[in-house]
């Protein structure tokens, strides 16, 4: 019997465009999908083809041009600014290629202060639960160092911590391994497979088949429409070269 799987975020009819002087771009073309929670979904396609204003548009991170997006069947598109910033720092956390970790703070107080926004959780839980995800991401040891101090391995997971502290209901990443070297990669994909593995729900966009192997559902987005998807069983570290082999063959039948 296949599991039914609960809808965590609803994109309803969702376009976007961007003026540029007179010329008015739709980037995202009436899309409709719905991501589920626990799953680990991925959005791929061609440079510039809208993955980065999808996950933006689904995130609330940009305002869209029509159409609605649910979470956990909350409309965010009718939400004021306070209610968003609210949920987001509740219900969302943000990986991007880019850390943004406050360069005069430490590792652990990057993610201590993440923490801070929630205030529902008491000081003591909050500090408890940084040195627990400091020990997870295999960053303890420089926990006391600026970002400037650590790799780039080590800053993205301190970024991937921070993203985790309040507990989200999904986690948001667009391209977090972009700006690390293979090994760092790696390291930082392995601890993203380990969290979906808890299960969290995870959405990210990559063009990279390395990450997007750790996925659960693949999509691919191509002029503003969702033109494919691929469903892969949970990443386990097995067969990873035929993982690879198969993502590589169904974006080739996407790229004809
Ligand atoms: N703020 C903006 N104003 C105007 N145009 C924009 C803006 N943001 C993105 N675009 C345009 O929207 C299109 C899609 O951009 P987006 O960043 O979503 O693509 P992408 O698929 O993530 O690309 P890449 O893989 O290169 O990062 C591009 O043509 C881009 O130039």
């Amino acid at each position: 019997m296949s599991e039914i799987k609960e809808v965590i975020m609803r994109v309803n009819d969702v376009s976007k465009n961007f003026i540029n002087g007179v010329t008015d771009n739709q980037i995202l073309n009436h899309i409709s999908i719905d991501i589920y929670e626990g799953d680990f979904t991925v959005i791929m396609g061609p440079s510039g083809a809208g993955k980065s204003t999808l996950l933006y548009a689904i995130s609330g991170m940009d305002k869209i041009s029509e159409g609605e997006v649910f979470y956990k069947d909350k409309n965010i598109t009718k939400m004021s600014e306070n209610q968003m910033a609210s949920l987001r720092s509740k219900e969302f956390g943000f990986v991007f290629q880019q850390t943004h970790l406050v360069s005069y703070l430490t590792l652990y107080e990057n993610i201590l202060a993440a923490g801070y926004t929630n205030h529902q959780n008491t000081v003591l839980n909050i500090k408890n639960r940084t040195h627990q995800l400091l020990e997870e991401m295999h960053i303890s040891h420089v926990k006391d160092h600026l970002p400037s101090q650590v790799s780039g391995g080590e800053a993205q997971r301190a970024a991937i911590a921070r993203a985790l502290i309040n507990q989200p209901g999904i986690i948001f990443a667009d391209e977090p391994t972009g700006a690390l070297n293979k090994a760092n990669s790696e390291q930082v994909l392995d601890l993203m497979s380990r969290v979906h593995q808890s299960g969290q729900s995870i959405l990210m966009v990559t063009h990279d088949i390395r990450a997007a192997m750790r996925g659960t559902r693949l999509l691919y987005i191509e002029d503003g429409h969702i033109v494919g998807e691929k469903q892969l069983i949970p990443y386990d570290g097995d067969d990873v070269k035929q993982r690879e082999a198969d993502i590589q063959k169904w974006l080739s039948s996407m790229e004809w």
